[in-house]
């Protein structure tokens, strides 16, 4: 890529080093350098959802209790047969390269012909207090709003529109067996998590060379119902399995789907959310795109059983203080600050 279009990393990097060392600030980081803790490479579970369109009654039940105790394992596994086609991904890959491209200016203002807000773009963790905040990173989070809902015509809008109509229909499928795997025949998702209030985002990282130092992205939980990732060859995304980080391979036919805070919130802590972060690589440059799928703004999250360790929330008071205490501290909180004490 592009001089021009790399955000300053390097720059943000030493301003923080230095930082580090003329003050004895501790405020949260404690400790500077990314903890080298336990990685295994393991086979992760990865589920063949075609089963879920079989006459057999019992292949489909079987496929989906595999899905809600692998959700409550680890929230976190892998599909394969999604019936998202190949087409649609080799698209995103074209349009996600045109825009990383444009240069670090560009992308960092409004973008009238995407149609994107300024604040779409984030580089590196802006409020990143110490190196360990620091996300070696650029990314575009997109609230599906701006282009379902825009009458622009583009590869990009068009792209993002194919793909946001198959995968919102994936991400309801998976949360209804969910549900239904509690016990609930719930209206929640068809009612609340219109593909417009879902989000879609795209990931780049940048070649690292102090990459045993920096991460790719900081550990952190998503903040949606559930979200589908796609990662290429590189590698790097590493999940949190009882208090060891685990490597996950990249499979080019399978997507990832991570249980997010919303779930486990609705779930009252029966499906996990799952810590995740992504790891730097020396030499290579990687991709990911990730679709959270969210309800609106005003849904308000209560947990489907009787008592509940969480509050009851709305999305957007959720979001809300997500952004507070990134903005406060440099990293999310989540839902910790909503459980009953
Ligand atoms: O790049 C990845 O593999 C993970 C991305 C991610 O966790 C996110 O965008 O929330
Ligand atoms: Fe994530």
């Amino acid at each position: 890529m592009d001089s021009d279009s790399n955000p300053p990393l390097h720059e943000a990097y030493e301003m923080l080093l230095n930082k580090t060392r003329n003050s004895n600030e501790q405020s949260g980081c404690d400790d500077d350098k990314v903890v080298v803790v336990v990685v295994e490479d393991t086979e992760l579970a990865v589920i063949n959802v075609r089963h879920l369109a079989e006459s057999d009654e019992v292949r489909r039940e079987k496929c989906k209790s595999e899905i809600a105790k692998a959700s409550e394992e680890w929230g976190f596994f892998q599909i394969v047969n999604h019936g998202i086609s190949n087409d649609v991904f080799s698209g995103l890959r074209v349009e996600r390269e045109k825009i990383f491209q444009q240069t670090f200016e560009k992308k960092s203002k409004e973008n009238t012909f995407f149609n994107f807000s300024a604040d779409s773009y984030s580089w590196g963790a802006p409020s990143a207090t110490c190196i360990r905040q620091l996300s070696w990173s650029e990314a575009f989070h997109i609230p599906l709003t701006d282009i379902l809902g825009s009458s622009e015509s583009n590869t990009f809008s068009s792209t993002i529109k194919e793909f946001a109509t198959e995968v919102s229909t994936l991400a309801k499928t998976l949360a209804d067996i969910l549900a239904e795997k509690m016990g609930q025949k719930c209206s929640l998702f068809e009612e609340n998590c219109l593909p417009s209030s879902c989000y879609f985002r795209l990931n780049r990282y940048p070649p690292c060379p102090l990459a045993s130092e920096i991460h790719g992205l900081q550990p952190h939980t998503d903040s949606s119902f559930l979200t589908i990732l796609h990662q290429d060859e590189v590698g790097g995304l590493q999940i949190m399995k009882d208090g060891k980080w685990i490597a996950v391979k990249p499979n080019p036919d399978a997507l990832l789907i991570i249980i997010g805070d919303l779930f486990q919130a609705w779930s009252n802590g029966v499906y996990k959310s799952l810590q995740h972060r992504v790891v730097t690589n020396p030499r290579l440059e990687r991709f990911s795109m990730a679709y959270f799928f969210c309800p609106s703004n005003d849904t308000v999250i209560r947990s489907c059983t009787e008592k509940s360790e969480y509050r009851n929330f709305s999305f957007g008071e959720y979001m809300q203080e997500v952004r507070d205490d990134v903005q406060k501290l440099g990293y999310k909180i989540g839902l910790p600050k909503f459980l009953i004490r």
